[in-house]
């Protein structure tokens, strides 16, 4: 019998896609055309794996009703979707990776604080979907990242005990949230160095799916 993790939870932005200067490209526009001047380091690391509810309050510094909230969004994620249509492409590996888990027996899942838009438009556009048996996203958690909140609730949907799941992860609050949910994370380089992740609590880094580390491939896979 394997001991071996029994799940594994891909982030999707900057994690299962490198999308992330295309995602702070379209929230600069957004920030410029509402007249405020925000550095880009606070969309690459502060807001990085928040949800629209919690990003937009904090950029324009007070509470947003509801119905301005949806259009502020709505007006970013459009832009961000035309701005990275063209590039579209999984991870260097990504597919072969989760071909390999998927044959392998492990239970597959995408916990993601994006919008459902958003994670059709990845999940769906590069046809990435039926790997995953689950697909948790901002609407079903109230907090984002670094809460565990969106990680134990892709492992409940899944069936698998935290301890028994594997997070994979581009952003410090990524890594945080799968830690405090009791994970295995590893942190993806995209965008953030090795040397934060690893702060952050990441067991392993790696800069893509095409070369995991080995003794980490080896818990992966050893015994199935
Ligand atoms: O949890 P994920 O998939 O990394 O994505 C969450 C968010 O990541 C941020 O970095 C983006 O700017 C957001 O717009 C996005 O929704």
């Amino acid at each position: 019998m394997s001991v071996g993790p029994a799940a594994v939870i891909f982030d999707l932005d900057g994690t299962l896609v490198d999308n992330l200067r295309f995602h702070v490209q379209a929230w600069g526009a957004l920030s410029r055309s509402l007249g405020l001047d925000v550095p880009v380091e606070r969309f690459e690391r502060e807001f990085n794996g928040w949800r629209n509810e919690e990003i937009i309050p904090a950029l324009l510094g007070r509470p947003v009703p509801p119905e301005e909230l949806v259009r502020l969004a709505e007006q970013k994620e459009s832009h961000y979707r035309a701005l990275y249509g063209p590039h579209l492409v999984p991870l260097r590996g990504a597919r072969e990776l989760l071909t390999r888990l998927r044959d392998a027996g492990l239970r597959l899942a995408v916990a993601s604080a994006g919008p459902r838009p958003n994670r059709a438009f990845v999940l769906d556009g590069l046809q990435l979907r039926p790997f995953f048996s689950h697909v948790v996203g901002a609407e079903d958690v109230t907090r984002g990242k670094p809460a565990p909140d969106l990680f134990l609730a892709a492992a409940r949907a899944l069936g698998v005990e935290p301890a028994a799941c594997v997070v994979f992860e581009d952003a410090v609050h990524g890594i945080h949230a799968a830690r405090a949910a009791g994970m295995i994370a590893v942190g993806v380089t995209t965008l953030t160095p090795a040397e934060l992740l690893r702060e952050a609590g990441a067991h392993w880094v790696t800069s893509d799916f095409a070369s995991l580390p080995g003794d980490f491939e080896q818990l992966l896979f050893s015994g199935r």
